[in-house]
């Protein structure tokens, strides 16, 4: 992997986070290449990391890996002006949600290998969940040349191509739903009286310490949960208000919904 020069097309939020993950691994710098719509951008990924802003077509026909970072209703637009410099021998590592491998394979010459990963933004410290998928092309060295791409940046894990809009509806845009009830439990310790800032480290901590507890305790969250619930307890009064208001239904519905997105989102793009 450190003798092939990956580049990052569109190199934004998710872009960077893999571009910094391959040199904080030891990536040479000079076989990282990026792209990037504005200048003043293009000068910040230089100063931040040290690689070498190109056009399109350059970093196609330069790099061995091209990672496809810009959003997914803009992607058919970057593999028209790309696709007669992806000759053979070069692997397409798709960020983008929604588009499965043939949108890319459909646009790229017959036989070039694709890969689709969905990642999160918890890449940003070193905790991503990474879902990699090879296209029909893409042999398990492509696979492992991605793997290679995403484990600076967390976990990664192989799953079918038919899971991705699932797994973007599940850990893809996972994070904002647990932003979201951070937010909300903040809110709601100040309006029982607490400092805004008091309930922001009591909300906050006590997500780090559950997720870790999820992660390393090997237990259930059922179980968890019950351990937290004492008889006749606080904790049972406030669990059956989030019944009540119907917090499963609302979860399924909203990765329900994401999952409907990425669907639409597959059937917009041209
Ligand atoms: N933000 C998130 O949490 C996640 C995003 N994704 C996927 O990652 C991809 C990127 O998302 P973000 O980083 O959030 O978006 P972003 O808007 O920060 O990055 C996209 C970048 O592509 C650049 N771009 C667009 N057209 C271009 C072109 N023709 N040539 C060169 N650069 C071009 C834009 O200027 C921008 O910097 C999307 O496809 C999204 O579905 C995947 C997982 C999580
Ligand atoms: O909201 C989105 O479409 C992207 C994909 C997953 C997270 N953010």
């Amino acid at each position: 992997m450190s003798e092939q020069t990956v580049a990052i097309i569109g190199a934004g939020k998710m872009g960077e986070l893999v571009l910094a993950g391959l040199i904080r691994s030891g990536h040479p710098a000079d076989r990282v290449l990026a792209t990037a719509r504005r200048p003043d951008r293009a000068a910040e990924l230089t100063e931040r990391h040290g690689v070498t802003v190109v056009t399109n077509i350059e970093a196609a026909t330069r790099a061995d890996v091209l990672a496809i970072g810009v959003k997914p209703l803009d992607a058919g637009k970057v593999l028209d002006e790309i696709s007669s410099s992806v000759t053979p021998g070069k692997l397409i590592v798709s960020l983008c949600a929604g588009l499965p491998t043939s949108f890319f394979a459909n646009r790229l010459p017959e036989g070039t290998p694709v890969i689709r990963v969905m990642t999160n933004t918890p890449a940003m410290v070193g905790h991503a969940m990474s879902a990699i998928s090879p296209g029909d092309h893409a042999t398990d060295e492509h696979v492992a040349i991605a793997d290679d791409l995403f484990k600076p940046l967390g976990a990664t894990v192989r799953v079918p191509e038919y899971q991705q809009d699932a797994v973007t509806a599940v850990s893809g845009s996972g994070p904002a739903y647990f932003y979201l009830v951070v937010e909300a439990m903040i809110e709601a310790g100040v309006l029982l009286g607490l400092p805004r800032q008091t309930a922001r480290e009591l909300a906050v901590q006590t997500a780090v310490g559950s997720a870790l507890m999820l992660r390393d305790s090997g237990g259930h969250p059922a179980e968890l949960r019950e351990a937290v619930t004492s008889p006749a307890g606080t904790t049972a009064a406030a669990l059956r208000e989030l019944e009540r208001n119907g917090l499963r239904t609302a979860f399924s519905d909203a990765l329900s919904a994401a999952h409907s997105r990425a669907q639409q989102i597959a059937a917009q793009a041209k």
